[in-house]
Order: C-alpha cells, then structure tokens, then sequence
C-alpha cells in the first residue's frame, strides 16, 4: 500500500510555482529521502502532504485518504522551524503535547529522550539547537504515527547529533514499519538511512523510485569521444574529457567495441539529472 501517493499535485505562491504536477508513490515502511537544491518545493511537499497548505491543483493521499487542510490521524509532521513553545519548561512541553494529541504514548517520548539526559525543568529556550530537535522529533514520535514526514530534520546539527536523531527515527521504523519522509538538500545526509528516493527540482519531480532499482536501470558508460551513434537507452547527460566521452544511461542496451559500463554511484547518478535539467533549462 502507498503511504503516500499524489497526483497531478500543484502549488503557487501568487504567481510562484513552488511544485508543478507532481505524481508520486512512497511505498509503506520506507525511508525516503526528498532531495533537492535550495528553493525545489521540498518543504512545500511536505507541508501539503501534512494538510498545513492546500493544493493548487491535483491530490495528496496518505493511507489512501485524501488531504483535506489536515494532518492525517496517522501522521506526524516536523517542520523547518521546531514547533516549541520557548518559554516552556521541558516537562511542560511534554504535557502540552501529551494534551494536545489524542493518540499518545508518554512512554516513547521518555524512551526517545533518555540517551539526552535532558531536564525536565530547563527551558526550552536554554537548549541547544540539537537538543531542540531531538524533543521536537520526541513529541512526533509520541503520536506512534505510520507516516513521519521530517524537514531538514539534520539541519544545523553536528555530527553527534545528526546520529542520535537518525538513530531514533530509524528504531521507529525497525520497531514498528513506521515510513519515514525526511528532506535535505544534501543526498549524503540521507544516503545511509534511505531505501527510496525522491528528487525535485524546480518544484518538479526528477527521479522517484526504490534506489536500488534506479542504480540498476543506469549505468556509467566510457568510449570515444567521436562514436556515440551505437548508444541505445536514454541518455540523460553527456560530459567529455580529452578524447573520452562519459553517459549516463537510462536502460543501455549492449554496447559497440571500444565502450565499457560500469554501474553509477547514487551521489553522481543525482548530481548528473540535476546539471542536464539546469543545461536544458
Ligand atoms: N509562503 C510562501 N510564499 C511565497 N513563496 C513561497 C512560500 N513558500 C515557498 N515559496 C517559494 O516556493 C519555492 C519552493 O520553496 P520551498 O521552501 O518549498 O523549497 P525547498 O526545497 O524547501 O527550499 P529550501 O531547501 O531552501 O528550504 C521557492 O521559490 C520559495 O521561494
């Protein structure tokens, strides 16, 4: 079943295209990693998948249910910003939550908060900005939701704590098959958690798909800069180097004398769909 499905899904900001026919399948229980550079409609993705704003056009599903201006009962959604109340006290953040939430377990949010040490009693304006985000995401985690949907969830983060926050997203999904939305503009932030992936660019959708299947639909191919008609499959993007050619190719088929494949990595297989969308632009 999808987790999360839309179509033909569409938002302007006046006349700014934020996303642009979108049509898009995340499966249950996976981690998806939603990728793209500064301004691609990520966060505007996610906030239409958590109801926070409507579409333009077109649909959002979660579960199968459509998003009608609400957050689905078995979602959870962290935005950019850490919806915290500052001048709150921890514990209080907590209860608030807890209040706020009819599907609620306390018992996660103190498991998820125990490798932290934090105290109850501190502000929340006292803490760190890692500490931060590791409440915010406790609090999403105590509504148990099938579907988190995380924004820039590292951003900001050290290496330590980038680590504890992934580590605590990935019990949830090892525990219960929750699936997982998180968002960067960096693939090698999410590299080692994801299994799927989402790539916009320009408010529209590059690349979606399970990542080992997308790495195996494509292969890396060198041959000679002056032969290039044997090339069957879809090329998505060409560089050169002296007198060596270099594709990538979308399904090659066999190749002539004097051409070799080798498979892609995902970092250069992305970052070569992103320069041929900019040099068609
Ligand atoms: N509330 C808004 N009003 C007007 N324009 C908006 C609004 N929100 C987003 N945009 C525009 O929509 C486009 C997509 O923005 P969005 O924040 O969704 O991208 P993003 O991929 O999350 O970017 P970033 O990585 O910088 O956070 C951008 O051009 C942005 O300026």
């Amino acid at each position: 079943m999808s987790a999360l499905s839309t179509i033909g899904l569409s938002k302007n900001y006046g006349g700014r295209r934020a996303l642009q026919d979108c049509a898009v399948d995340l499966p249950e229980g996976k981690v998806v990693g939603l990728v793209g550079s500064n301004g691609a409609g990520k966060s505007t993705f996610l906030a239409l998948a958590a109801g926070l704003v409507r579409p333009s056009a077109g649909t959002v599903r979660v579960f199968g249910d459509e998003v009608r201006g609400r957050l689905h009962p078995e979602a959870a959604y962290l935005p950019q910003h850490r919806p915290l109340y500052k001048d709150f006290t921890v514990g209080e953040m907590i209860r608030a939550a807890g209040a706020m939430n009819q599907r609620w377990s306390r018992d996660r949010v103190e498991e998820a908060l125990e490798a932290t040490e934090l105290d109850c009693d501190a502000r929340v304006s006292s803490l760190s900005q890692g500490t931060r985000t590791q409440l915010a995401l406790a609090l999403s985690l105590g509504r148990l939701p099938k579907l988190l949907l995380l924004d820039e969830p590292l951003a900001d983060l050290d290496v330590l704590a980038r680590e504890d926050v992934l580590r605590l997203v990935m019990t949830d999904v090892a525990d219960r098959g929750m699936t997982v939305v998180l968002s960067s503009h960096l693939l090698a932030d999410l590299r080692d958690v994801c299994d799927h992936l989402l790539l916009l660019h320009e408010g529209r959708v590059l690349l979606e798909g399970d990542i080992e299947e997308i790495l195996d639909e494509h292969s890396d191919i060198v041959g000679p800069v002056d032969d290039g008609t044997s090339i069957t499959g879809t090329v998505i993007r060409t560089s050169r180097a002296g007198r060596q050619q270099r594709m990538l190719v979308r399904a090659p088929g066999s190749l002539a004398p004097g051409w070799e494949a080798q498979p892609p990595d995902l970092e250069g297989l992305v970052t070569n769909y992103l320069r041929a969308s900019r040099e068609t632009a």
